[in-house]
């Protein structure tokens, strides 16, 4: 039987028709400048990078140093056929961002008791933000455009979709079991879904909650780590490819959080150690490493949006061997969201933040899972270093090591589903001995905030396939000069603003302040158009 490709679409008149992709967006803007040259194929372009280099004096004075790195960069404008393989597709996320993204395919409208609802992508950074181009040379005015159309991205309703799980539900059955969709909205899906079954998966049940074991119905054999799992994984994933006539394959971890595994030299440290541990079924080996590794392999680019510690050191240093895009970790979606715009806010304000409390219940699976501790464990983790950055940056507030005092409580009560009610108090020092206190009550419907996370990492996974860069060598007579294009690390740090705990290329630092994390990708894509990083100086606006 064919892997569980993309479904037909039933046509209006009953018969079925494979889904033809939009056409391709036409480009927004060129760049006018004579350091960005555009071909049929590419965009090619010179960028001064310029930061500060400090360093101290002998006397402990700083020093800032302007530095300046010219780069070439160049961009595929070809926007390839992608395939998004979920790992828990019959999950909540990936039940509700496969409905979602064939409803917005279909421009489908839906009646709720609040009236009509139309499909969108709201809360996709991507697909419903925009960044700034520039200014009106006339006017004076901000030129913003969509996130999206930066670059030549893919789009989410061209995806083509499918994916594992240890439940054997259809995805029909799977979004009547997450109840996050309107009924009105699921039965105008429900026939596509209905064809969409997930592949069987491997189930090691040490790793997720015992809860867990009654959905465990579609397996593949085995309850540990073994080659023949890694090969069935790429195996599925070259099928996939295939049958779908895909030019890529973005793999996304969107199953339950795992407990962390135990980092043991000799078993998972280095990436020779870890193939061999799964060759030899090493108990610790988890199975969101071992999908990892297969994709890994099989040269698909694999995303974890869950807390626990998937990339142990031996997956990393695969990753980068195999020069093969890896991201994560745990997507952050609505009270950790709020959470580091909130602490940036504060500490960035010079308003003292001493205690930080975050509390949440929930009744979906995932918070069903998560009320064994060790699955909890890994979420504690992910929620609670998401201000460490900012703190250790604000020493006028903060001295050495000190920081707020943090909790993180998740409770399971069923009754709200996946209506995640998230309640927190900040409590901080303000001038001369007073206090500020916020508190606030957040209802995060959980799989509609994480579902457009999941796009944009997809979105921009992809798009990072299509960027090298290269430093710049002025053109010589001895061409030797003229290096080769690289790709970026493969750790994808660029992904840090959808993720709570964001992995970055070993020895480099975390950066969680989402202000930055939305510049820093900004000023990346801008530099791919050969565009100046936005600084909001506005000093035509200053100077005159
Ligand atoms: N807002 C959010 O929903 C949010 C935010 C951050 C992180 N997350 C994380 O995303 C993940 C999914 O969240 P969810 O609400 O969709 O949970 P869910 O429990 O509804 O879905 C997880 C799915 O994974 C499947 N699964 C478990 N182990 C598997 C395996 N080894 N292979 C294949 N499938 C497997 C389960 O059967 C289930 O269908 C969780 O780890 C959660 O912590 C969710
Ligand atoms: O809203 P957020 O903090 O980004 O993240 C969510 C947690 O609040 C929730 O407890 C958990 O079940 C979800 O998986 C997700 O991690």
């Amino acid at each position: 039987m064919a892997p569980h490709a993309e479904s037909p679409q039933p046509a209006s008149n009953g018969t079925t028709a494979f889904f033809a992709p939009a056409p391709a967006q036409a480009e927004l803007f060129t760049v006018n400048s004579p350091n960005v040259a555009y071909t049929d194929n590419e965009i090619l372009s010179k960028y001064t990078y310029r930061t500060t280099d400090i360093t101290k004096s002998d006397d402990g004075k700083l020093v800032a140093t302007p530095r300046q790195t010219l780069y070439d960069f160049k961009v595929e404008r070809k926007v390839p056929k992608v395939g998004v393989m979920l790992v828990g597709w019959g999950g909540n996320n990936g039940s509700t961002v496969t409905a979602g993204i064939l409803a917005n395919r279909r421009g489908l409208k839906w009646d709720t008791r609040e009236g009509e609802h139309e499909s969108n992508y709201y809360g996709s950074l991507m697909m419903a933000s925009t960044v700034k181009l520039g200014i009106d040379s006339k006017t004076g005015n901000e030129i913003n455009i969509p996130f999206h159309q930066l670059l030549p991205m893919a789009h989410p309703n061209d995806f083509v979709l499918g994916g594992w799980d240890i439940s054997g539900l259809n995805m029909a059955e799977s979004m009547d079991r997450a109840q996050v969709l309107e009924p009105t909205l699921k039965n105008q899906v429900r026939k596509e879904m209905a064809n969409m079954k997930p592949l069987p998966s491997i189930y090691y049940p040490d790793f997720i909650a015992a809860n867990q074991t009654d959905r465990a119905d579609n397996l593949l054999a085995g309850d540990k780590a073994c080659d023949a799992h890694v090969e069935q994984i790429r195996t599925d994933i070259r099928n996939f490819k295939s049958v779908n006539g895909l030019d890529k394959v973005i793999v996304l971890w969107t199953a339950n959080t795992e407990r962390f595994a135990d980092i043991i030299e000799g078993v998972n440290d280095t990436a020779a150690n870890l193939l061999q541990a799964i060759k030899n079924g090493h108990e610790e080996v988890s199975p969101s490493t071992v999908f990892a590794v297969a994709s890994i392999l099989e040269g698909a680019p694999f995303i974890n949006g869950s807390p626990q510690n998937t990339f142990v050191p031996g997956a990393i240093e695969l990753a980068d061997q195999h020069k093969a895009y890896i991201g994560g970790d745990d997507f952050k979606s609505g009270q950790t969201k709020m959470k580091s715009a909130l602490v940036d806010f504060l500490i960035n304000a010079g308003i003292k933040l001493t205690s930080i409390a975050s509390y949440n219940h929930l009744g979906n699976n995932d918070g069903k899972n998560l009320s064994s501790q060790r699955q909890f464990r890994s979420k504690e983790i992910s929620k609670s270093n998401v201000v460490d950055d900012m703190v250790a940056a604000n020493t006028q507030l903060y001295k050495e090591g000190e920081h707020p005092d943090h909790c993180v409580v998740i409770k399971y009560m069923p009754a709200v589903g996946d209506n995640k009610r998230a309640l927190d108090e900040y409590y901080a020092e303000i001038f001369m001995g007073g206090h500020q206190t916020i508190s606030i009550f957040n209802v995060c419907e959980d799989s509609l905030l994480a579902s457009p996370l999941i796009i944009d990492l997809v979105l921009v996974t992809e798009m990072m396939t299509r960027v090298q860069w290269r430093e710049h060598a002025e053109a010589t007579e001895n061409q030797a000069e003229v290096k080769e294009y690289n790709n970026f690390h493969s750790v994808l740090s660029v992904l840090s603003y959808m993720l709570k705990a964001p992995l970055t290329p070993p020895g480099t630092p975390v950066v969680n302040s989402l202000a930055k994390q939305r510049a820093a990708l900004t000023n990346v894509f801008r530099a791919c158009v050969g565009l100046e990083p936005e600084s909001d100086m506005t000093l035509e606006h200053k100077l005159f």
